[in-house]
């Protein structure tokens, strides 16, 4: 196994929602290896992005520990991250709001470099214009403003931003959901060309399982500030051990694609100000029973590398008539 790269243990983190505290992460453990690429999944407001952000320390967590290249940054001061801030970038979901609009698409790729000192201005230069050929647009991008390009050609350069002083870890949330269907593909193209290329890890946010699927060695999944899953993917997607995951995978657009009927989660999550005493999926749990409504579930390891937070693992996955649970309904549409 490579190096770990950055790693999470037992993080927790508070937030507070009108005045009132609630657990956003609470006991998270991720890693992330060197060159590997790991998918964060979960509804909405499961917690995936604070998550991230607590591993890259804009969230200080409350409790746990972090690493990041074998260094315990739990407590680092600001300038005891600048080895994280360099060797660690984002991409977000909105190609339109993380460019500033006034600011050349040269000069938007060159500021993490001039942040960093990089080298002189025709150095920085003839950098800018190897990054965007590297993701795909012509040298003459340089001079133009973000205005002036499509959503895909602006994830395009903000992707070439994050690759500027060359990480060793992109973290990536959502990359391609605000984007046209047809311009998706190119851009998880050029993502999966770019880690060929260089061995950039990544770590993905997202809650399309065909994506992280198709984009990920390694799998965590998340419910209500909690990782209820985790291990290689390939395994979690053929034989989810939770229900949750089950769930997520059978509601999934590539399960409907597949001729499987569609089939999503009865109602929401509960709300993070009061989560179900005992296992927080129990109320929206097939195969829930009465032990699961007054004992929270430890996540415990399984072979190959797994993990599972579930009193019950993998009896939602082997059910045949997954649509027939009482507890998730039938998308209407
Ligand atoms: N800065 C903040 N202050 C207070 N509450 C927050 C803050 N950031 C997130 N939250 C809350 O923490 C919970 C987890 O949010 P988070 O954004 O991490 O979830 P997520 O899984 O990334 O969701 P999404 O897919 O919608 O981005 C949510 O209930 C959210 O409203």
């Amino acid at each position: 196994m490579p190096e770990i790269l950055l790693e999470a243990r037992h993080l927790h983190l508070g937030f507070r929602l009108g005045g009132r505290p609630f657990k956003a992460l609470d006991d998270v453990s991720i890693a992330v290896h060197r060159g590997e690429a790991v998918g964060l999944v979960g509804e909405s407001g499961s917690g995936k992005t604070s998550a991230a952000l607590a591993l890259l320390r804009v969230h200080r967590p409350a409790a746990g520990s972090l690493h990041f290249a074998g260094q315990d940054i739990t407590h680092a001061p600001e300038r005891g991250l600048r080895a994280l801030r360099r060797r660690v970038q984002m991409v977000f979901q909105d190609p339109y709001g993380s460019l500033d609009p006034r600011w050349t698409v040269e000069r938007i790729i060159a500021e993490p470099l001039v942040a960093h000192g990089w080298g002189r201005r025709d150095a920085i230069a003839a950098r800018v214009r190897d990054l965007l050929a590297k993701v795909g647009l012509p040298a003459d991008a340089a001079k133009r403003l973000p205005s002036q390009f499509s959503g895909g050609q602006r994830q395009r350069i903000a992707i070439a931003r994050a690759l500027a002083l060359s990480p060793d870890l992109v973290v990536a949330d959502e990359p391609v959901s605000a984007l046209d269907v047809s311009i998706q593909a190119q851009i998880v193209n050029l993502l999966q060309d770019i880690r060929a290329e260089t061995g950039v890890a990544y770590l993905l946010i997202t809650h399309d399982l065909a994506l992280l699927h198709r984009m990920t060695d390694r799998t965590v999944v998340m419910y209500l500030g909690r990782v209820v899953e985790s291990g290689p993917t390939a395994a979690v997607v053929a034989a989810p051990q939770h229900p949750y995951t089950a769930a997520l995978i059978a509601a999934s657009p590539a399960a409907k694609a597949a001729g499987r009927e569609r089939i999503v989660l009865a109602g929401d999550p509960p709300s993070p100000l009061s989560p179900p005493a005992g296992c927080a999926f129990h109320p929206r749990c097939p195969v829930a029973r009465p032990r699961c409504r007054l004992h929270s579930p430890p996540l415990a390891p399984q072979d190959g590398g797994r993990a599972v937070a579930c009193f019950y693992p993998g009896e939602l996955a082997a059910a045949p008539a997954l649509a027939e649970c009482p507890r998730i309904a039938r998308n209407g549409r």
